[in-house]
């Protein structure tokens, strides 16, 4: 079933055509990436799907409902959350509290409630670190529960940015670049873990990635942009072997050839 349609999405930053006339669908369930060389327009279309941007021309429909205008909160309320390429976490914090605070939105009692430390919200409050502590063992970090966030080496920060969007409870998870600055054995490991979690909590996920080898590995169907446009989707062996991706995204000629296949 299609969950996620982009209908000829734009956006312009004043002269700059970020995003023009982009269209692709994901299903229910799949793993889409979303490739291209630097400044092709990924993170504007999550900056998009997210509410952070409002889009210049075209729609956003997801489970059906069209999302676009909506804002971030909204969104994060209806099923949708991310990571982000520059790691956001609150760094004095730990990686516990981190993920509490995203369990905490969907919380049940409000501020007063809160304040007054009633049963119900001490109560909640147990149940909330216990959900969160699931989710840090899910990425392999619950014997990082207490470490300030700042503390952690930057691949398990990234883990934690992924434990932290999964307690926002989504359907859709937008992850962007989660493998940047890993090594080629650290990217195959958190890719595995990324199908891990994408199937134990019946995810959809679209994923910003350079590393093709996890791209290959995770994506049932790859988008590819160039200059803020869609220039070719598919699979992964299509993609790899398209002259024209070879040719925009990474080059011309035999190295880049051996890249794409890596
Ligand atoms: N807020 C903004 N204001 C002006 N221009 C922007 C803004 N956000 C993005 N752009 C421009 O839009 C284009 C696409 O940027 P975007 O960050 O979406 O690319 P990207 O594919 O994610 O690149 P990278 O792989 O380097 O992260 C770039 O030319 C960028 O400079």
């Amino acid at each position: 079933m299609e969950f996620l349609r982009l209908d000829q999405l734009g956006k312009q930053f004043g002269g700059i055509t970020a995003c023009n006339n982009i269209s692709f669908t994901a299903e229910t369930g799949q793993i889409v990436g979303l490739i291209g060389p630097n400044g092709a327009g990924k993170t504007t279309v999550f900056n998009l799907i997210t509410g952070v941007y409002k889009p210049s021309s075209g729609t956003i429909s997801f489970a059906g409902q069209v999302i676009s205008g909506c804002s971030p909160d909204d969104i994060v309320a209806k099923g949708i959350a991310r990571t982000f390429q520059n790691i956001r976490l609150f760094r004095s914090l730990s990686a516990l509290e981190n993920v509490c605070i995203a369990v905490d939105r969907v919380a049940e009692y409000s501020l007063v409630q809160a304040l007054l430390r009633l049963p119900k919200v001490l109560r909640s409050e147990a149940q909330t670190r216990r959900q969160a502590m699931e989710y840090l063992d899910a990425l392999g970090l619950a014997d990082k529960a207490e470490l300030k966030a700042e503390s952690l080496p930057y691949g398990l920060q990234r883990k934690l940015e992924i434990a932290r969007a999964l307690a926002l409870k989504p359907q859709l998870l937008l992850l962007d670049e989660p493998a940047a600055g890993m090594n080629p054995e650290e990217s195959v490991e958190l890719a595995k873990l990324i199908r891990t979690v994408h199937d134990r909590y019946n995810l959809t996920t679209l994923l910003i990635e350079h590393h093709m080898d996890v791209v290959m590995q995770l994506c049932d169907k790859i988008v590819v942009l160039n200059f803020g446009q869609k220039l070719a989707e598919g699979a992964g062996g299509e993609i790899q072997t398209n002259p024209e991706v070879l040719k925009a995204y990474l080059g011309s000629g035999e190295r880049s050839k051996r890249r794409a296949r890596n």
